[in-house]
This record gives structure tokens, sequence and C-alpha cells, in this order.
């Protein structure tokens, strides 16, 4: 399908291209675009090009791009011309005549004329480091973070994602689960393929079974057609089943079986489906306690935690609580509603020193918040969200707290205050905790909070 309607072309030369490129690259402000024609020599030169490479326009335009830049990985023309496109590939570069070499995510396409010769080029760096308030961050598929366990579970992805070990990834919610499933799934050899995930808590059993496996025609009552489930739609890619220790143990059978033999019946149906499914599962749970309480089945166990995952919560990550907040913050910035470049001494003791429940997800909305409710350069303490303010900031610890009595009862009273200020909106009260819908309704039922 066309990306823009008919009348773009007619919009667009109301003000010229070239002026519309402009604009457009500006907003991609923590990074450099430029083109080059077939001969490589570089036909726009952004502004974020200019701030990155700390090259002015004049001075790049029309130079062929190896007279402008030093690119550490370079071949001529860049290996584009064979490839047709890169995607995120790390090079190390250096301004002609500059000093330092700045790692960049370089994703480019080249265009090639009717007789298909190499026709130019347009390309995207990405500055590495995207804030100039961290240094050695580590970003693996949107994966951000300078934790030591953080950068263990990247290297155990890079190992088994060359395989087709099956994986299972601990952490609370929020830490980035499902981005580790997904950037597992991008590494592996099925990256072309599918990725589908399901949240195995937020659907009742019944749904969850037509979900996965799908029926046929006719198998229940308003079943008026066929519906293919997630393990048939996902053939080939990769499919993640998120809290799976919810999974009632007769869809666990059903489950083992796909595992075991790759195969499955549809609801209702009497015709064996084969398929080829990596399957990457999530939880927040210990399975082997859930085993010993009789709720998980240990075969089923062993199947999933082939090679176990397991992400720290972000009060664990000091170091991780800043990068991500600053990360935020960039990204907010380029939207230029707001541009923050500091943060208030208070502000930053009571945010790195929170428990953040929702991990990496309530940070997001913790920044988001800011943006909303505040104005001017430095992030404030009273851009906070009230909770910043009016609970005492739980002790820095380094042991374990989500299973403490006392982040309990926080969290119950957290949800409970949560429900009270959006009037039983769930979908609200699950936002402004950072939480997903079934993470929400999951603490729900735990708390037994109606
Ligand atoms: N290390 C990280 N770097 C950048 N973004 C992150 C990181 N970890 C998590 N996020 C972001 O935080 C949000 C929540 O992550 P994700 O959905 O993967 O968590 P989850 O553990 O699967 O949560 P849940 O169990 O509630 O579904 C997403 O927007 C994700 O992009």
């Amino acid at each position: 399908m066309s990306q823009s309607s008919p009348f773009f072309n007619r919009w667009l030369s109301q003000f010229g291209p070239d002026h519309v490129i402009a604009v457009l690259t500006d907003l991609l402000d923590a990074g450099a675009v430029f083109a080059v024609d077939q001969h490589g020599k570089i036909l726009f030169w952004s502004k974020g090009a200019e701030k990155l490479f700390g090259l002015p326009a004049e001075a790049v335009l029309n130079q062929p791009c190896n007279a402008a830049l030093d690119c550490a990985e370079g071949h001529d023309p860049c290996g584009l011309a064979e490839q047709g496109q890169i995607k995120a590939q790390l090079v190390h570069i250096k301004a002609k005549h500059g000093s330092n070499t700045i790692s960049c995510y370089r994703t480019a396409r080249a265009f090639f004329d009717a007789t298909g010769q190499f026709a130019g080029a347009l390309e995207f760096m990405q500055p590495q480091s995207i804030s100039n308030k961290v240094d050695d961050s580590a970003s693996f598929h949107g994966i951000l973070t300078q934790d030591p366990l953080m950068l263990e579970a990247i290297k155990i992805i890079r190992n088994v994602s060359e395989t087709e070990a099956t994986v299972l990834i601990r952490g609370e919610s929020g830490t980035g689960k499902e981005l580790v499933a997904h950037a597992l799934h991008l590494e592996s050899a099925r990256c072309d393929r599918l990725f589908l995930a399901v949240n195995c808590a937020a659907l009742s059993p019944s749904l969850l079974e037509t979900e996965l496996f799908g029926h046929v025609k006719g198998a229940f009552t308003g079943a008026i057609r066929s519906h293919a489930g997630l393990f048939q739609r996902a053939n080939g890619g990769t499919l993640f089943l998120d809290e799976v220790a919810e999974l009632p143990l007769e869809l666990q059978a059903k489950l083992l079986r796909v595992l075991q033999e790759q195969s499955f019946l549809p609801v209702g149906g009497d015709e064996v489906i084969n398929v080829d499914v990596r399957i990457i599962a999530a939880t927040h749970r210990s399975l082997r306690e859930e085993v010993k309480a009789g709720r998980f089945r240990e075969d089923l166990m062993y199947r999933l935690r082939v090679v176990p995952i397991f992400l720290p919560p972000l009060r664990e990550r000091r170091l991780d609580v800043n990068l991500l907040l600053w990360h935020s913050i960039n990204q907010r910035n380029i939207q230029g509603i707001r541009h923050i470049t500091s943060i208030a001494p208070d502000a930053i003791r009571c945010l790195l020193d929170y428990a953040w429940p929702g991990n990496v997800r309530e940070l997001i909305n913790v920044v988001e918040y800011a943006f909303a409710v505040g104005r001017g350069h430095e992030l404030r303490l009273d851009e906070l969200p009230p909770e910043f303010r009016e609970a005492p900031a739980p002790p820095t610890s380094t042991t374990p707290g989500p299973n403490s009595r006392r982040n309990h009862s926080n969290e119950a009273e957290q949800i409970k205050a949560a429900l009270t200020a959006t009037n039983g909106d769930l979908e609200a009260a699950a936002q402004s905790l950072g939480m997903s819908r079934a993470t929400f309704w999951r603490k729900r039922k735990k708390y037994d909070i109606a």
C-alpha cells in the first residue's frame, strides 16, 4: 500500500521537496541524514549531520563521501551498492581532519536506476551513545543497559539465538521481557518471519486455547468460520508466551505436545496441524515454586527453561535508571514541546531511590508525566508524579524487595489509590502505575482488590 495520499505530491510541491526533507531530517535531531549520488558524492547533508560530525554542509556538499568521513569499517562504496540496504550496522566514524571517533548505528538504503545500476543512497547515522550524560551504554535491538547482569543476559541472547533452544525469561513486569524476546527473534535465523506475542494471564482459559491453537468452523456456538491460532500464524517464526506460569494445566499439556511433536489439534478439529515455531516464554514467577505447588507441570518446565535468562528489577540497576531516564528524555526532547537538559539534584535523588515497582515501563511514564506537567530546561521534583513526593522513598536496597511484605502492602495501596483516582478505569489505572493491563489484572487478583 502506498505510504502517501494522492495529494502528497501537490502538498510537497508547495514548499519544495528539499525544504520538506530538511524539516523532516531536523526532526531526527539525534542522528545524521545524508544522501549520495551514484558516484558517492554528497548531495544532501542534514543539520544533524553537521552537529554529529562537526562538518558544515558547505564543506562536504559535492565531495565524495569518503573525502568527508573516515569509516573504520569502510570499503568503497561502503558495500551498499552490493547489499542494497544496511540495517543498524555499528560503524566507527571520524570526520576528516577531526580527532574524535564516533560510534554510530548506520542504516542505509540504495537506489538503483532502470538498468539496475547503483544510483545513489540515503543514509542515517545514529550515535551509539544517545546522550552526552551517559557513557559506555550498550544498545542491543532497543535494549539499553550498563548493568552487568543485563549485559550478561545480552551475551546469552547472542549465543542462544544461533540455536533453536527454548528460552525462559524471568523478570518482574516492565523489566523488558518482551523486548528481550523480540531481540532474540531478530538475532535468530527466523528474523524475517513473524514474531507474535500473547499474554497468558490476560485471557480466560477457553479464549486462550482458541487464540493459541485456533478452532474449526462449528467448534462451539458462534464459531461461524474456522480461525487460525497463533501457533499456525507464527509458523516459521517465533511465538512469545508471556506470563506462561498462568497457563491452565489442561493447556500446559497441549503446549507440551507442540514442543515435543511440533503439532497440535485446533479446538473442535480432528486433523493435526504441523508447525515449526520457536517458543520463547516469560514469567515473573519461579516455575520451580509453581511446580512444587502443583500448578505447573514439571516436564513442561524442563522443556521451557532449556536456557533461562533472568532480568533484574530496575531498582537493582541504578546505572540503568540514569541511562534510561536520559534516553526517554532525549526521545521526548526530539518532539520539540520541551527540551530538558538537566535534572534537579533533589529530583534525581528521588528518582534513584525510588523502588520502581513498574520497572522500565513506569520510568517511561514518569518522564512522560514530567513532559506533560512541567516546562523549562530543568526537570524538577514537583514535576514527578505524586507518589514521588507524598510517600517517602523506600530505602535503597540491593536485596530483592519485590517479595517483601512492605512492598506488597505498598503495591496494594498504590493499586487501590490508582483505581480511586481514575474512577475505576482499569486501563488508565494500570497506565498510571506503569503496568500492562495483564499485570494490573493479575495484581488485583493477588491482593483481592475488586
Ligand atoms: N533495557 C531497556 N531499554 C530500553 N527500553 C526498555 C528496556 N527495558 C524495557 N524497556 C521498555 O519498557 C517497556 C516495557 O518493556 P516490556 O513490555 O518488554 O516489559 P515486560 O517485562 O514484558 O512487561 P510485562 O511483563 O508487564 O508484559 C517497553 O516500552 C520497553 O520498550
